[in-house]
């Protein structure tokens, strides 16, 4: 199977965005819908999201509008500057705002208490707060959050990446989710073959970019 590092695979996001001129966020509304055909909408009712500000942080937004469409009970959590969402991120974020969805902005330790009630009685943890984007060790409040989705969620999914894990080397920065199962885009990255512990079952779904993009990409930085 062929594995890609981060690099490449944000060369190939940014190739398809801007060579063969597919939006970007049609790109996420794929991600989102992928996410949704791997999750058992019979069976999870309960499920509880904690979204970065980045573009994983917006896949994770689409995905709680889709849910909400299938009528699931979502309980969204962003952390992370508000001020620094990236241009999809605003909009899938402005999107639930005119929906009247109501999240929580985990700050401090009043919304890690929200947070951990709403683990402990879900179905279903999205994690959607790091992908591709991870470039230091997770600290503070992002620990935090890592730490409890850890210790009381039931059934874990991963969006991507499992947050904390370098998607090229699979090293742990700092704290990463330790999933059920990851989701990831396109091509499976480098990293996660070697974190079995922490992906879980690793499902690698199709977002819509041509294999021309792959291999002009892959010629390019071989
Ligand atoms: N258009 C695209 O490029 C697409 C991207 N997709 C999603 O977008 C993700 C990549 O998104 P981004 O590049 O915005 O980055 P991420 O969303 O992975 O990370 C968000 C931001 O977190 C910050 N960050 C990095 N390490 C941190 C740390 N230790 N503590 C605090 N903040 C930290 C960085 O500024 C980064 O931009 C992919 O993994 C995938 O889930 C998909 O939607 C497919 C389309
Ligand atoms: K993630």
């Amino acid at each position: 199977m062929l594995a890609i590092s981060c690099e490449e695979m944000k060369a190939m996001d940014f190739y398809a965005i801007e060579k063969i001129g597919i939006p970007s966020i049609v790109l996420m509304e794929n991600a989102a819908l992928r996410v949704i055909d791997n999750i058992d909408l019979d069976r999870m009712n309960s499920i509880t999201l904690i979204c970065g500000v980045g573009n994983n942080g917006g896949d994770g937004l689409a995905i709680a509008r889709h849910l909400i469409i299938n009528r699931k009970n979502v309980d969204l959590f962003i952390v992370g500057n508000l001020d620094k969402g990236t241009k999809d991120f605003n909009i899938n974020l402005n999107i639930l705002k005119n929906m009247e969805l109501k999240f929580i902005h985990i700050t401090g330790e009043k919304e890690l208490e929200i947070l951990k009630k709403s683990l402990v009685k879900n179905d279903l943890t999205i994690d959607s707060i790091f992908g591709i984007g991870l470039t230091r060790d997770v600290e503070d409040i992002y620990k935090d959050v890592i730490s409890l989705i850890n210790h009381y969620s039931n059934n874990i999914l991963s969006v991507d990446i499992p947050s904390g894990l370098d998607g090229d080397t699979g090293e742990i920065l700092g704290i990463s989710v330790k999933s059920n199962k990851t989701i990831t885009f396109h091509l499976i990255k480098k990293g996660l073959l070697e974190s079995k512990e922490y992906t879980g079952e690793i499902i690698v779904e199709p977002i819509g970019i041509p294999e021309k993009v792959t291999k002009v990409i892959l010629e390019r930085m071989e």
